[in-house]
């Protein structure tokens, strides 16, 4: 039996990045998106990433969210092998607190772009939402589920200090 490729994958540089990416996956969770998660790292596993990017189209992927911190090149890397579109997410590294992160990401050459989030856990999530916006492009159903998304966050933000 042959399982599905789910719409998003999520990758990242190390084991270490998950508790930061989880919070990507909870977000595409919440919104009925399904994912694969992968440790792929272009400076420890360069063959995996190759296979990974230069495969993921046809394996059935539609967008990729990458996590990386410190000289963080995945996200740049992936982007460089596949036309899937690649969010990236910098992590927050020890030394520098994620700014070498959001630099390495951000800051790519006019022809491959990667969508940079913010660092840290608020950047994963709204990666996961981003791809769940640009998956709603052509799904309905999800454009719907995104829109009680965001109908239910507007709800729980009351205008008042006090109960
Ligand atoms: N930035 C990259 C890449 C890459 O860009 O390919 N591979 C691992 N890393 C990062 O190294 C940090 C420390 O990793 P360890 O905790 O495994 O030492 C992680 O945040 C990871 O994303």
């Amino acid at each position: 039996m042959t399982t599905a490729t789910p719409p998003v994958a999520i990758i990242m540089g190390s084991r270490s990045d998950w508790p930061t990416m989880k919070h990507a996956a909870d977000a595409l969770d919440r919104l009925g998106v399904t994912w694969a998660a992968k440790v792929v790292s272009a400076h420890r596993t360069p063959r995996r990433l190759f296979d990974f990017a230069t495969s993921a189209k046809t394996e059935g992927y539609r967008v990729i969210i990458a996590g990386a911190g410190g000289a963080a090149h995945l996200p740049g890397m992936a982007a460089s092998m596949t036309e899937l579109p690649v969010l990236g997410v910098p992590v927050e590294s020890k030394a520098l607190k994620g700014m070498d992160s959001l630099l390495s990401i951000a800051q790519m050459p006019g022809g491959v772009p990667v969508a940079t989030l913010a660092i840290g856990e608020a950047g994963a999530k709204n990666a996961g939402i981003l791809a769940a916006q640009i998956l709603a492009l052509s799904d309905e159903a999800l454009a719907g589920r995104l829109a009680a998304f965001r109908a239910a966050q507007t709800e729980s933000v009351h205008e008042t200090v006090e109960d």
